[in-house]
């Protein structure tokens, strides 16, 4: 079984560092020209599919935009996620679960179990819990070939004061995520299968992500502010395991199938320029 870790190397050398959210906001389905119901929704993910789908290394639906709909939401995830799987890019389900172990279980075969009609190559997670609680997510994973990205230092302005609390050590709560799954990801080559959530909207980390040994998830370009260049101020040595990460400012090129591809283009040769050049 070829670890996520492997496939992610290979499709972001194929394919190039980007990730694309799917993100159906009401504003985007109305620019769109779509309503803002399941029919919207599903046309609007089926857009970016046939557009992005078979150039971009991994696609991101954000799980909330269609769980807003119910049942008939999720239907269109499981569908979108199978659309994705079938154009060759990986698809990371934006979901951010964390509970006690025990629960955690029944999140990790919801998406990380093959036989799940929501298996994806990779969820997100969080570890407010305890990195130890997702330990469920992680052995599943490994497992079946998946991958985790843990919250660690979040884009929002919020997150600061959670996540840079000292615990009695004096490592800060994302310093002690980030050392625990740096330790999970110890040896794996050419990438582990264990990620970080690391905004680019937060400037110099102050942060050690050197012995990392995944992918550091990016997202806060564009809508939130960040720009490809301040990837290099946030992340510094670490620049070549990080996915930079784009959603409504992509989307907001749609609908046309060649203004979306065209925006995807431009957001991976501005991080490619950034990556590349560190
Ligand atoms: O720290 C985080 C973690 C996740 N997100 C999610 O990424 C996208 C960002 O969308 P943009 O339109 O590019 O701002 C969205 O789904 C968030 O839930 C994040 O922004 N920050």
């Amino acid at each position: 079984m070829e670890s996520f870790g492997a496939r992610l190397h290979r499709a972001v050398t194929e394919r190039g560092p980007l990730c694309v959210g799917i993100d159906p906001h009401p504003g985007l389905l109305a620019r769109w020209g779509l309503d803002d119901d399941v029919r919207g929704v599903d046309r609007f993910a089926r857009t970016v599919v046939d557009a992005l789908g078979d150039r971009v290394a991994v696609v991101k639906p954000q799980s909330a935009f269609f769980e807003r709909f119910g049942s008939r939401g999720v239907a269109i995830l499981e569908s979108t996620i199978r659309q994705l799987r079938d154009c060759g890019s990986l698809v990371l389900l934006d979901v951010k679960r964390g509970d006690i172990g025990s629960t955690v279980a029944a999140y990790a075969s919801a998406y990380l179990d093959p036989s799940s009609s929501l298996h994806v190559d990779a969820v997100t997670a969080s570890p407010y819990l305890g990195v130890g609680s997702l330990a469920p997510m992680f052995e599943l994973a490994a497992e079946h070939g998946g991958g985790v990205f843990v919250l660690a230092l979040t884009s929002n302005p919020e997150g600061a004061a959670v996540q840079r609390a000292r615990g009695a050590d004096g490592r800060t709560v994302a310093q002690a995520v980030i050392d625990e799954i740096s330790q999970l990801n110890a040896g794996a080559e050419p990438l582990g299968s264990y990620g970080l959530v690391v905004g680019a909207t937060i400037g110099d980390t102050g942060h050690d992500l050197s012995r990392v040994n995944g992918p550091l998830l990016a997202p806060g370009l564009g809508a939130q502010g960040a720009t490809a260049a301040d990837l290099r101020g946030v992340f510094g040595s670490s620049l070549p395991a990080v996915l930079p990460s784009y959603s409504r400012e992509v989307l907001g090129a749609g609908p046309d199938a060649a203004a979306l591809r065209a925006a995807a283009d431009r957001a991976l040769a501005d991080c490619r320029a950034v990556v590349a050049a560190r």
